[in-house]
C-alpha cells in the first residue's frame, strides 16, 4: 500500500485573527478521505494548535511568550483533534493523536515505539494525526522543531512514505516571496536544492504561520535525501489533493525519482562500510535476487559482527558468495536470537523497528 504524509500549516486551518476555520478542516478531511479510499496509507501532520487556542484563552493575537504559546497549544490541540475527529467520522474514518518532540527522534527507543505505534494504526486503517508536543518542547529546555515542516519530513522518511505533500497558503515556491514581490515567478520543479534556492525562500507569510518557505525547502531537502518526493503548494478545490499526489497539483515538486534512489543505492553499494555479515539460505538468495523481496528473519542462517539498526551489513549465501548489501533493522544480538524463525515468532521475542531484517528499499544486489 502506498504511504503518503500530508502536512497542513496553520495558515490553511485557522483564520488570521485566531480560531479554527471549521469549513477548511472539513474540506481537508474530505480530501484526505479520498486518498484513503484509494487504498493509500495516510498520515496527517497538522499545525494549528497555538493558532486555534489563543483566542479561546483570550489573547488578542498569537502569543510570543513561550508559556503563553504552550497554554494556547494545550487548549488548541484538543479543539483541533475534536474538529478532525468530527470531520473524519463523516467518512467512517477513525483518527489517532500522536504528539512528538524533536528529542523523541534522537532517542532510538522512543522513536521506535512511535514508529511501531504508527505502523499498527496504519495497518488498522486509522489515520494518525501528528503534531509537535508543544507543552513539553521549548527551545530553552530541549530541541524544538518550531515548525511542523521539519517534523513532517522526518515522519515521511522514517515511515518510508513515498510522498510528502506540504499544503500551505501559496501555490508553490516562487523566485521571491510573492507577498512582497509581485514579479516573482513560480518554480514548478526542483531536482536539486542549491544554496541559491534556499536564499529565495523567505519566512512566514501570515500572522499564524511560523516556518515560511525556508523551513519547507529544508523539509524537502530531508525528504529528497530519504527518497521521498515532495510537493509544496495549495490544495483548495475538490480533488486537488489527489491531483497533488498524482503529480498535477498547483505547487512545486521536489523530485527524487531520477537520482535519489539510485544515489541511495550507490551509497549503499559503493560508499558504505558494512559492519557485519549475514548468511542467508538459498530461498532468501532467490527472494532477494529474483523477486526483489525484503529479507525476513526466516531466511537468515547466522550472522557475524556487532551491529545495530541502521547499520549497513553485507549478505552472503551459505557458500560464502557475496549477494549484496543493505541497512539492517535488527541489532546483531536480536538477529542471533531470531535467525530462521517466522515473523510472528520474532515479533513475540524481540522489539525491532521493522520486521524485515533488511527492507527491499534499503537493499542493493551486488552479484
Ligand atoms: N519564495 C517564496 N515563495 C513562496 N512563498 C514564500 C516565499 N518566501 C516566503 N514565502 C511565504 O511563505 C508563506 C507560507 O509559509 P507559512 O506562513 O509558514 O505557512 P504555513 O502555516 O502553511 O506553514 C507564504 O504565505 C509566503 O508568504
Ligand atoms: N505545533 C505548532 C505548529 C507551529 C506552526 O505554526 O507551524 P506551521 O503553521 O506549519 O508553520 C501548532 O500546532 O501550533
Amino acid at each position: 500500500m502506498e504511504r503518503i504524509v500530508v502536512k497542513i500549516g496553520s495558515s490553511s486551518l485557522t483564520s488570521s485573527e485566531g480560531g479554527l476555520h471549521k469549513p477548511n478542516i472539513h474540506f481537508f478531511a474530505s480530501e484526505l478521505a479520498q486518498l484513503y479510499k484509494q487504498n493509500k496509507q495516510v498520515m496527517l501532520v497538522t499545525s494549528g494548535a497555538v493558532a486555534a487556542g489563543f483566542r479561546e484563552i483570550g489573547y488578542e493575537s498569537r502569543p510570543k511568550l513561550v508559556y503563553q504559546k504552550q497554554a494556547a497549544a494545550a487548549v488548541g490541540q484538543a479543539l483541533l483533534m475534536q474538529a478532525y475527529q468530527e470531520a473524519f467520522a463523516q467518512y467512517g474514518i477513525v483518527t489517532a493523536q500522536i504528539l512528538l518532540t524533536r528529542n523523541d527522534f534522537s532517542n532510538r527507543k522512543r522513536i521506535n515505539h512511535a514508529l511501531m505505534t504508527i505502523e499498527e494504526l496504519l495497518s488498522q486503517r486509522i489515520i494518525p494525526i501528528i503534531n509537535e508536543n508543544d507543552t513539553v518542547s521549548t527551545a530553552e529546555i530541549i530541541l524544538k522543531f518550531g515548525d511542523n515542516d521539519h517534523l513532517s519530513s522526518l515522519v515521511a522518511t522514517m515511515t518510508k512514505a513515498s510522498k510528502l505533500v506540504i499544503i500551505t497558503d501559496m501555490d508553490g515556491l516562487y523566485t521571491a516571496d510573492p507577498r512582497k514581490n509581485p514579479d516573482a515567478t513560480k518554480i514548478e520543479r526542483v531536482d536539486q536544492i542549491s544554496e541559491e534556492l534556499v536564499q529565495l525562500a523567505g519566512g512566514a507569510g501570515s500572522a499564524v504561520g511560523t516556518g515560511g518557505m525556508r523551513s519547507k525547502i529544508e523539509a524537502a531537502r530531508i525528504a529528497m535525501r530519504g527518497g521521498v518526493t515532495t510537493f509544496i503548494g495549495r490544495v483548495q478545490y475538490d480533488g486537488e489533493l489527489l491531483q497533488a499526489v498524482d503529480g498535477n497539483g498547483r505547487g512545486t515538486y521536489f523530485d527524487t525519482s531520477q537520482h535519489s534512489l539510485s544515489m541511495k543505492k550507490q551509497w549503499l553499494g559503493f560508499h558504505s562500510t558494512p559492519v557485519g555479515t549475514i548468511m542467508v539460505d538459498q530461498g532468501a538468495v532467490t527472494a532477494l535476487r529474483e523477486r526483489h523481496s525484503s529479507l525476513l528473519p526466516a531466511g537468515v542462517v547466522s550472522c557475524e559482527g556487532e551491529f545495530y539498526p541502521g547499520d549497513v551489513v553485507q549478505v552472503v549465501a551459505q557458500d560464502g558468495k557475496l549477494i549484496g548489501r543493505g541497512v539492517v533493522n535488527y541489532a546483531s544480538w536480536q538477529l542471533k536470537a531470531t535467525a530462521g524463525l517466522s515473523s510472528e515468532e520474532v515479533e513475540r521475542r524481540v522489539d525491532v523497528p521493522r520486521i524485515e531484517v533488511i527492507h527491499r528499499d534499503e537493499w542493493i544486489t551486488l552479484s
